[in-house]
């Protein structure tokens, strides 16, 4: 196993990019659901860095098709400068968000740390939606939406020379992208998916083949120069064990198809960041969701409940 067992816990609390007020509250609940303590129970050193700051959400609407751009700009450049720092000296970043959009300053750190380094970059997207959305695609201007294209360098200058990189050298290419739980994607969106060659293991897919099949694709090829990056958006979830986000989706993983999602990635050994994302304790029952994120998150570092040895 070359999972490292040295994790740094970023805050960033803020819905800046989301369409519902609260995800900024998820670091805390993640928090309070003993994210720390229960990675320590599993031999990991935790050392929590607390929240980065950055703008207040105005809850403006969108201008331009971008809700919200100076500010999201702001919040990425701070979760980049974090998690590029956390890489740079040999620690694992968890990312505990706050919106989805945070995954592109989180993500393009990764992919600079990969670009330094030499190594390859496979980024597992657990998402009920693409977040393949452009400001012409967009249904709401929510920058939520967008962060995977922007990676891609399909998005505003602000977002995508985040970390050096442009639109002729963006941060991913949508080749090292795995999309897995997706079951909400916009008509444009999904023409402009497919344009680009993403592969997504849609729910179907998922119930067609199941789980395992699933994830043996999605995690093919990896080799021991490669980093392997998770985007976990809690909205890849059943709606029904996991009510705590702002978009809800129904048909996603239940219980046992998520922790064996999670216990396939544990097995390679290769996991080196993490974003957990989009949990929303204003829309949560009791904290459950963040329970279960943290649960999930057990069993991406190696907590196992199989009786064979
Ligand atoms: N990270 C998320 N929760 N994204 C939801 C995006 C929803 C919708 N496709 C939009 O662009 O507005
Ligand atoms: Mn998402």
């Amino acid at each position: 196993m070359t999972t490292l067992r040295n994790v740094s816990l970023i805050g960033a609390p803020t819905d800046i990019g989301a369409g519902a007020r609260g995800a900024s509250m998820g670091p805390e609940a993640l928090r309070v659901a003993n994210i720390g303590p229960t990675l320590e129970s599993h031999g990991v050193q935790v050392v929590d860095r607390g929240n980065l700051t950055g703008p207040y959400n105005p809850w403006l609407p969108p201008v331009d098709g971008y809700r919200h751009l100076q500010e999201v700009a702001a919040w990425n450049r701070a979760v980049h400068d974090a998690v590029y720092a956390e890489l740079k000296t040999g620690r694992m970043p968890i990312l505990l968000g706050g919106d989805h959009c945070l995954g592109l300053g989180s993500i393009s750190a990764v992919a600079r740390h990969c670009k330094e380094q030499g190594k390859k970059l496979r980024v597992l997207w657990l998402d009920a939606h693409a977040d393949f959305n452009t400001s012409e695609l967009t249904p709401s201007g929510n920058i939520h939406g967008m962060p995977v294209a922007c990676l891609a360098g399909f998005g505003p200058k602000e977002l995508i020379e985040i970390g050096g990189f442009s639109k002729e050298h963006p941060a991913i290419s949508p080749k090292w992208v795995r999309q897995i739980g997706i079951r909400s994607v916009d008509a444009g969106e999904k023409r402009f998916v497919h344009e680009q060659e993403l592969e997504v293991f849609d729910m179907r897919y998922i119930d067609e083949m199941g789980m395992r099949h699933t994830m043996e694709l999605a995690l093919a090829t990896l080799d021991a120069n490669t980093h392997l990056h998770v985007s976990f958006d809690v909205d890849f979830l059943d709606p029904s064990i996991a009510p705590g986000v702002g978009t809800t989706v129904p048909g996603g993983p239940t219980y046992r198809e998520a922790q064996l999602c999670m216990e396939m990635i544990a097995d390679t050994g290769r996991l080196s960041s993490l974003d957990v994302m989009e949990l929303n304790p204003a829309l949560d029952e009791k904290n459950r969701t963040a329970t279960l994120a943290v649960d999930l998150i057990e069993s991406l570092f190696g907590k196992s409940t199989l009786m064979r040895k």
